[in-house]
């Protein structure tokens, strides 16, 4: 049996797993450079505690020798109690050390890679939150960071450790003791080290699945406790409860799968340490006999065999730690590899975009998408204008703000700024100049002020106030519990859709943008709210740009140029009342809303 052949040494030389064990620590060699004096530290204690370690067991063995001898006098054993306890405090004071310098330095690690994971989410585009799901993201946020930040805390921990503690352990008993002893009894040991690697891979892979099994429960919990009304409403509720039944059968299930392998570890080490322990009584019983060893000298050699276990187990732990996180540091080098299709240019132009748009795209296809989203679409506003785009869902209107946004910059055709493609501009003197708010809005939990003022938390509250005024959302915030300090979002007070959505676009107001984008933003607002706004926009904004999308054709019939979208092209474009003669979809489509509006009005009456 190859039992040697799993040691630690013999494996770091041979082999691809060799490879893999050797390469994830130059691969934080970086690290570990940065925070030498940190790990120095914490090796030098560790030897140190390595070493106190044999005192105890030695000292004890001397003092039944003693006893044996019939030499023990009180003053020796004060003096060797005396040893054991300075031995004993040593070492619980230099533990604290070395733990505090080893696994405080490793939090560092993770610390700096977050950062730099968090600050390359920000940097990326559209295309790369397409290509991984959010859930990944920040599995890889934890897990993965997790197992690295386990190489520079336990991996480097185990790896001294074990050569440190093992080996000064293993010195003493064969030099101090005796050889033959030694060798005899270490035979089973390194049995430990394949089990706490069998079983601790076992366990990891077992664990992961229960754990997984356990966020889909969790998950599920989640929906249908907040879709309950829906789940009533269909008649749900047993299909509901089955399911869930089924999903908690399976978490214990996988739950059981881990205990049946976690149950074998203890029986495994007393098995393999009781074979340790009775060939050294067996062998060491016979050596005390014939003399070549004293009865002291056995009785530490047992304590020392008792140490030794947990080296061996450890190097198993180690190469479960290290092939861990070497899988994981590739895969957050992978993601910090991707660059974003959206490059700045070098010499890119800093001050913020002013004066006319002229956008004129010929076409424009989603990556990974065969489709053709925008053909040929072209418009030009002078500074002060308001465009107005309308069409079915799916039309294109969206797209056409994503490009102006620069999410995405693979289109024929150029989007220009007062004359210079926004290509040209640094996107944050692009994006500072554009108030944006989406179709979907979005409120941070946080008071009602500093959302309208994110974008800027110095602005002053009385512009927060004419903001919202504006969007004739301020006597709404006044009559909430605290005024502007009520809390929004996931744990604030629920708001209705429209009033999201006025808070929203008093959020993309506050900052004055050059170009403000209302996305389909007013649609959860009656008609009434929706004519105030929009006047009060018109004359607010009479030099700044305005664009509107909308399937309302009320809030863009004032627009200086309405376009009409139909799968990504322009079918009709023109003034309302150029729109309302040319007799096609978009008169239909005002008549329509008109006759709505005016049966709605009759409903209420
Ligand atoms: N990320 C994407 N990848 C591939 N295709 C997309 C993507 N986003 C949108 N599309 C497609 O592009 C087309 C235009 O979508 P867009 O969101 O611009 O429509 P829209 O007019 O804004 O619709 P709505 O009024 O429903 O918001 C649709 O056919 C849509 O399926």
């Amino acid at each position: 049996m190859d039992l040697y052949g799993s040691t630690f040494l013999f494996c770091l030389n041979t082999g691809k797993k060799g490879v893999i064990y050797v390469s994830i620590f130059k691969k934080l060699s970086w690290f570990f450079r940065q925070e030498w004096k940190a790990y120095f530290v914490g090796v030098f204690f560790l030897i140190i505690v390595a070493i106190l370690q044999v005192v105890s067991p030695r000292v004890v063995g001397i003092i039944i020798d003693e006893i044996a001898l019939g030499t023990l006098t009180m003053a020796s054993l004060w003096k060797w109690s005396a040893v054991i306890l300075v031995a004993g405090v040593l070492q619980y004071l230099f533990r604290y050390i070395w733990r505090m310098k080893i696994w405080g330095t490793s939090a560092e690690l993770e610390k700096i890679l977050r950062s730099r994971l968090f600050k390359h989410f920000t940097e990326m585009d559209a295309v790369f939150f397409q290509k991984y799901r959010t859930g990944d993201l920040m599995a890889h946020a934890t897990n993965d960071l997790n197992a690295i930040r386990m190489v520079a805390g336990a991996g480097i921990l185990t790896l001294a450790d074990s050569i440190s503690s093992g080996g000064i352990t293993l010195f003493t008993m064969f030099f101090l003791i005796d050889w033959r002893l030694t060798l005899i009894a270490m035979i089973p040991l390194p049995a430990l080290t394949l089990v706490s690697r069998i079983l601790g891979q076992k366990m990891h892979k077992r664990f992961r699945k229960a754990q997984a099994a356990f966020s889909s429960l969790n998950d599920k919990t989640q929906e249908s406790v907040s879709g309950v009304k829906v789940i009533k409403t269909f008649g749900e509720e047993e299909e509901d409860i089955h399911d869930f039944e089924a999903m908690t059968k399976d978490v214990v299930a996988k739950n059981k799968a881990v205990y049946r392998v976690d149950a074998l570890f203890d029986p495994a080490i007393q098995l393999i340490l009781g074979l340790s322990f009775a060939l050294t009584i067996i062998f060491g019983g016979r050596f005390v006999v014939e003399g070549s060893i004293s009865i002291g000298q056995l009785v530490s050699f047992i304590s020392y065999i008792g140490m030794m276990a947990w080296p061996m187990l450890a190097v198993g732990r180690l190469f479960n730690v290290l092939e861990r996180g070497s899988a994981s540091y590739s895969r957050i080098d992978e993601l910090l590899k991707e660059k974003s299709t959206i490059q700045e240019q070098k010499n890119a132009i800093r001050t913020p975009v002013t004066g006319d748009l002229d956008f004129q795209v010929s076409s424009f296809s989603y990556p990974n998408s065969e489709e053709i989203s925008l053909q040929d679409v072209g418009f030009h506003l002078e500074k002060g204008q308001t465009l107005g785009i309308v069409g079915r869902t799916g039309s294109g209107k969206s797209t056409i703000f994503r490009l102006l946004l620069r999410e995405y910059d693979q289109y024929t055709g150029s989007i220009n700024y007062n004359g210079i493609d926004i290509r040209d501009y640094s996107l944050d003197a692009l994006l500072s100049g554009i108030g944006y708010v989406p179709q979907d809005n979005f409120l941070f939990s946080s008071d009602v002020r500093e959302n309208i003022r994110f974008a800027d938390p110095s602005i002053s509250q009385q512009k927060v106030e004419e903001a919202a005024l504006l969007t004739a959302i301020h006597h709404d915030i006044l009559g909430f519990p605290d005024g502007y300090d009520t809390l929004v979002g996931e744990r604030g007070v629920s708001l209705s859709g429209g009033q999201k959505q006025r808070i929203a676009i008093a959020r993309a107001l506050v900052t004055e943008p050059e170009l403000l984008i209302l996305d389909d933003s007013l649609s959860a607002v009656d008609a009434k709210t929706e004519e105030a706004i929009l006047t009060g926009l018109k004359e607010k904004r009479a030099d700044q740009t305005t664009i509107i999308a909308a399937h309302r054709i009320s809030s863009v019939m004032h627009a200086n140029e309405i376009i009409v979208l139909d799968e990504g092209r322009i079918v009709e474009r023109g003034t309302h009342h150029e729109l309302m003669e040319l007799d096609g979809w978009y008169r239909r489509m005002y008549e329509k809303q008109q006759l709505e509006t005016k049966l709605e009005g009759k409903d209420e009456a």
